[in-house]
C-alpha cells in the first residue's frame, strides 16, 4: 500500500527539472517553499471542514479527497527539502505499539 508514497515521490524528485508551465508539481518548486506551505495548510483547513461536513452527513467522499490533497502537499513539501516519505513510514513504525502518552512522554524529555 505505501508503495504509490514511494512512486510519488520519484515523480516528485523527477519535477525538479520539468517545466512548470507543464507540470503542477514543478510550477510549486517555481514558486517556493512558502507557496508549498501555503497550500498544505489550506488543505488541512479544507480536510477539517471536510470532516466536520462528513460527521453531519455520513458521507466521506469529500473527506478522502481532501485529505489525499493535504497527503499529496505534504509530500510535496518533504521533495522539496530533500526528504524521502519512507522516513515518515519508519518514523510511525518506531512509534508502533507505543501509547501516545508514553511517546508524547519521551518526546517531551528530549526536548
Ligand atoms: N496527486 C497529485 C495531486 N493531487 C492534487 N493535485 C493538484 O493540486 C492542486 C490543488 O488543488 P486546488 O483546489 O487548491 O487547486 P488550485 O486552485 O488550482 O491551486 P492554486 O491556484 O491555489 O495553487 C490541483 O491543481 C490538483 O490537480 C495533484 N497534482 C499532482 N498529483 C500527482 O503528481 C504527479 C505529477 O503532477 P504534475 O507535476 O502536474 O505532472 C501526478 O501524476 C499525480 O500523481
Amino acid at each position: 500500500m505505501s508503495d504509490i508514497l514511494s512512486q510519488l515521490h520519484q515523480v516528485l524528485e523527477s519535477r525538479k527539472g520539468s517545466d512548470p508551465d507543464s507540470s503542477y508539481v514543478a510550477s510549486l518548486y517555481a514558486k517556493g517553499l512558502n507557496k508549498i506551505l501555503e497550500k498544505v495548510g489550506e488543505e488541512a483547513v479544507e480536510t477539517i471542514l471536510a470532516a466536520r461536513d462528513a460527521e453531519v452527513s455520513g458521507k466521506t467522499d469529500a473527506l478522502i479527497s481532501e485529505t489525499a490533497d493535504l497527503w499529496f502537499h505534504s509530500l510535496v513539501m518533504l521533495a522539496k527539502l530533500g526528504e524521502h516519505p519512507d522516513k515518515v513510514l519508519a518514523e510511525l513504525e518506531r512509534r508502533f505499539g507505543l501509547s501516545g502518552h508514553d511517546e508524547k512522554a519521551a518526546r517531551g524529555s528530549k526536548h
